[in-house]
């Protein structure tokens, strides 16, 4: 057993890490094109509205097609971060130089709001808020030290937390493994998808700790993981994830999971760690029945940014484990031993190093070296400013086949509001969708390619395709990954011909350090093009609105299951209609929720049908199998 300490900051341990040298950032380059930008298109149009929507941006298939011309603009435009090793193509979206000129005050001013939220300005008004997602990666940008001391403090206890676990130093109470195995998160939304994307990209083959997910309350899916977990659930770490900590899917599934702790003969306190705010419902439980650990998580953090907080470090630093090899040399003074120790699996220094370089590029105010004004800029182009296109989401590499989904909720959640800043009814948004290629190409880009013109790409593109000496060519000369380059770079070009436009991000490798870069670089388009349409990106009232009708559902199937009961407990039982049952819920216009209720009790063999079926409503008529006296409906 290799020894292992250090996770997030290993004794001198020499990162084995296939990285870019570091370079001081003075010798940090950008391309930055010429005013004059050549093989820009015309507009003839207009800006349409405050916004900056031009006209009609795209005449007739007028984007620019003549190579040498597009060359010019594709090296142009190319920006470069040289210590990230990450470049962002934005030639194949055809804004012109008068609309870069009419979004320029705009984006310094979305600039300048940026600039105050790291601040620690009240960024999320309608919750009154700030919105400190950048400083769990610079913790000295925190307005407070009180802010600070949270971030850094808790940062060292995941890393302490995680290295005692994978050490063996924390351990189940009760398993033959003498360590623990698994690991069991339980979440939804923000407090599922960074974890699950992040896994999905940088887990190691055989992590100390394989992760599993609960993020929905699926009795079917949460039986499939239980079921999966096998004996290993007394060798499972639970890690519940609420920020609310009242979230009622994740209630649900922690329930479930205590549940078959019970069933097990476990002690789920022994297992249990919450990640939540401080005296949440969650918080509370945990501390009261004395689980293993509880991390904070900050009201300044969004669900939809908060990967780079406990919510995905801790599940991030489980994955990971220290490895070492030695070997010898001999100088004068005789033979010397070495231990080369490394990290294998997700270092979360790096990934919060990568998000920290991103954010730093970020804040310059010249929007061609800005990559996050400049993604702002080509939706404000694509979309019309108002979502008008969807945006595709193509990674060319397996393990980033979550981000998408990751990116649906950190885009959709933030820019998909009804009101604007002013109280304008604007209904915004950016739809997000994609999994990956070229996998994706046998789905559905045909239509992209020739159907309706609804949507702009981007591609991620990962340069590395293999750890180096373990490439093998099927071909002479061609590799699988060169097909999956030649796949992406056709697939742009073929779209690109027929006036689909097309966003490409490149990174070496998939890395910590990139994958914290991506996050960091998509949370920032997304804050600044929340400025460029007047939204507040970091409050959620939709979903709000879909929890309280769920919690409207939920208190009418009580009060049908009373009805039922009161009738089912008569002599002889008298079996009612759907109309009899709304009439005595005194909701008789509520009759086709309370079929669908019954439908679903029915299926469940929770209600009997006497007489009917659910297809013919009118005919239906149910009762409750048994008499339930104390009536614990009400
Ligand atoms: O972490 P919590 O509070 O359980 O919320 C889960 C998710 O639900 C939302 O509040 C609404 O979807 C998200 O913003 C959040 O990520």
């Amino acid at each position: 057993m290799v020894s292992i300490s250090g996770i997030c900051s290993p004794s001198p341990a020499l990162r084995l890490r296939r990285s870019l040298p570091i370079l001081p950032s003075s010798c940090i380059r950008y391309l930055r094109p010429p005013r004059s930008i050549v093989g820009l298109p015309r507009s003839s149009s207009s800006a349409a509205s405050s916004s900056a929507i031009p006209a009609e941006k795209i005449k007739n298939g007028a984007v620019e097609k003549d190579p040498i011309k597009l060359w010019h603009r594709y090296v142009d435009w190319l920006y470069q971060h040289k210590e990230l090793g990450l470049f962002l193509d934005v030639s194949r979206i055809g804004f012109t130089e008068e609309f870069f000129d009419q979004m320029e005050p705009k984006l310094q001013k979305a600039f300048r709001a940026m600039q105050d939220l790291e601040k620690g300005a009240i960024a999320n008004p309608d919750e009154g808020r700030m919105v400190g997602h950048y400083w769990l990666r610079n913790p000295k940008l925190a307005p407070n030290s009180f802010l600070r001391l949270q971030i850094e403090n808790t940062l060292d206890a995941i890393c302490k937390f995680a290295d005692d676990v994978i050490n063996a130093k924390i351990k189940p109470p009760s398993s033959s493994a003498g360590r623990f195995t698994q690991v069991l998160s339980v979440g939804i939304g923000g407090s599922a998808l960074g974890p699950q994307f992040v896994a999905e990209a940088l887990a190691p083959d055989n992590p100390p700790l394989k992760i599993r997910f609960i993020d929905n309350t699926d009795p079917a899916g949460i039986d499939h993981q239980i079921a999966q977990l096998g004996p290993e659930l007394a060798s499972t770490l639970v890690i519940v994830i609420s920020k609310s900590g009242g979230t009622p899917e994740t209630r649900n599934g922690l329930l479930e999971i205590q549940k078959a702790f019970r069933e097990a003969g476990l002690d789920f306190s022994k297992q249990g760690v919450a990640i939540t705010q401080e005296n949440s419902l969650l918080d509370n439980t945990a501390r009261i029945e004395g689980w293993l650990a509880r991390f904070p998580m900050f009201d300044w953090v969004g669900g939809r940014t908060s990967e780079m907080s406990a919510v995905g470090l801790l599940p991030a630093a489980l994955q990971a484990f220290i490895s070492s090899f030695f070997f010898s040399s001999s100088d004068f003074s005789g033979i010397l031993f070495h231990e080369l120790r490394f990290i294998i699996g997700i270092d979360i220094k790096e990934m919060l190093v990568g998000a920290s370089l991103m954010d730093e590029a970020n804040r310059t105010t010249v929007v061609k070296d800005n990559p996050a004004g400049l993604l702002a800029l080509c939706w404000s182009w694509a979309s019309g400013g108002i979502g008008s296109k969807d945006m595709v989401v193509l990674p060319y590499k397996d393990s980033l086949l979550l981000f998408s989904r990751y990116l649906q909720q950190l885009v959709m959640e933030s820019l998909g509001k009804e009101f604007d800043l002013d109280g304008n009814r604007v209904n915004q948004g950016l739809t997000v969708y994609g999994n990956k290629g070229s996998t994706d190409q046998h789905a559905y880009i045909q239509q992209l390619r020739e159907g309706v013109h609804n949507f702009f790409v981007t591609f991620i593109e990962v340069l590395h395709d293999r750890p180096p000496g373990h490439d093998w060519e099927l071909e002479p000369g061609v590799t699988c990954g060169d097909y999956l380059f030649g796949m992406l770079q056709g697939t742009r070009s073929a779209l690109y011909a027929n006036d689909r436009e097309s966003i490409t991000v490149t990174v070496q490798e998939v890395t910590p350090r990139s994958v914290g870069a991506l996050i960091a670089l998509y949370e920032r388009a997304v804050g600044i093009y929340a400025c460029l349409i007047n939204i507040n990106a970091y409050h959620q009232p939709g979903v709000e609105a879909g929890k309280k009708a769920a919690g409207e559902v939920l208190a009418l199937q009580k009060r049908i299951l009373a009805v039922l009961n009161e009738a089912s407990c008569k002599e002889p039982i008298e079996p009612l209609s759907l109309e009899e049952i709304a009439e005595r819920c005194h909701v008789p216009e509520q009759i086709e929720m309370i079929h669908k209720i019954v439908a679903h009790l029915a299926a469940n063999d929770r209600a009997l049908i006497a007489e009917g079926s659910c297809g013919s409503p009118r005919s239906i008529k149910v009762f409750l199998g048994e008499c339930n006296v104390d009536e614990s409906y009400a």
